[in-house]
């Protein structure tokens, strides 16, 4: 039988990636706080994540949780980012503990390490012929608050696993772009990650064996700065897509 996986944050753009890819090869149930607005491949639960009850009716019977539901905005204030990205996902992880959860997929972000991105390094480390490369075993060096609240999600996931035994990946996602990499953005063309690299990304989380775990989640790109090296390890990851091919 389907395992059955429950998406927060659905109705958003990596939502609509993995759902693109992946809608009929699981039991999704799907949650937002935003009403549907199109047909969904499953149940659609509208809520918020920081709402305790409603996360816990929503994580019964579910096999592993892909936690999106967040404020994506690498500009949010303090306000939003504690309430939606650090205490929602505090809410996530203890409502899965205590459904018995086996897997949580976190959507963290590369401003979790922003600020590796220094004045000497950059635009150089943005380039195919400059080698250098974090790998996930770096410590957090946040860009934002937006990237605080990832770091600090990436830390409850650490105590889940380690409290709990709960297994937990932490995706430090680049950027997501449909169909193309980001025109005229180093940055972005480094760290591109596709709807359909992504897709299988995700499905890997579901699907692999893992205790805790942070990985990059970006496409095979030349550019790059960030390792996929313990994605493919880890996880199976195995990218189809590089910005390179779209220069
Ligand atoms: N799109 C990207 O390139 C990247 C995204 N991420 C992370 O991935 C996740 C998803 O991002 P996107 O899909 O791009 O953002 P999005 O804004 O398109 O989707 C986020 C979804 O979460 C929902 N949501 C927000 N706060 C909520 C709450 N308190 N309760 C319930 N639902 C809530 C929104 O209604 C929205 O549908 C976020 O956590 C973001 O930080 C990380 C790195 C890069
Ligand atoms: O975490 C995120 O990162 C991507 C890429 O960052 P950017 O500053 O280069 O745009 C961003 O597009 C996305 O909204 C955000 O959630």
């Amino acid at each position: 039988m389907a395992q059955s996986v429950l998406l927060t944050g659905a109705a958003g753009r990596v939502g609509d990636a993995i759902l693109g890819g992946l809608a009929d090869e699981y039991e999704w149930r799907l949650l937002d706080r935003d009403p549907p607005t199109e047909d969904y491949p499953g149940e659609f639960v509208v809520a918020d994540i920081t709402d305790d009850e409603a996360v816990r009716e929503a994580m019964e019977g579910v096999d592993a949780v892909i936690h999106l539901a967040g404020d994506p905005r690498p500009d949010a204030p303090w306000d939003s980012v504690l309430t939606n990205n650090i205490d929602g996902t505090q809410t996530v992880f203890e409502a899965a503990v205590d459904a018995g959860v086996e897997k949580v997929a976190f959507a963290s972000s590369n401003h979790a390490v922003g600020h590796y991105e220094t004045e000497e390094r950059t635009p150089e480390m943005y380039r195919a012929d400059d080698d250098y490369l974090l790998d996930g075993t770096e410590l957090p060096r946040p860009g934002n608050l937006y990237g605080v609240s990832k770091a600090a999600g990436e830390s409850l996931g650490r105590y889940y696993h380690d409290e709990y035994d709960l297994s937990v990946v932490c995706v430090r996602i680049g950027n997501l772009t449909k169909d193309h990499p980001p025109i005229d953005y180093e940055r972005g063309q480094a760290m591109w990650l596709s709807y359909r690299d992504c897709a299988h990304l995700f499905d890997r989380c579901i699907a692999a064996d893992y205790g805790y775990e942070i990985v990059y989640g970006i496409s095979d790109n030349d550019r790059k700065y960030y390792s996929i090296e313990r994605a493919r390890e880890v996880l199976g990851y195995e990218p189809q897509d590089n910005s390179a091919r779209h220069d």
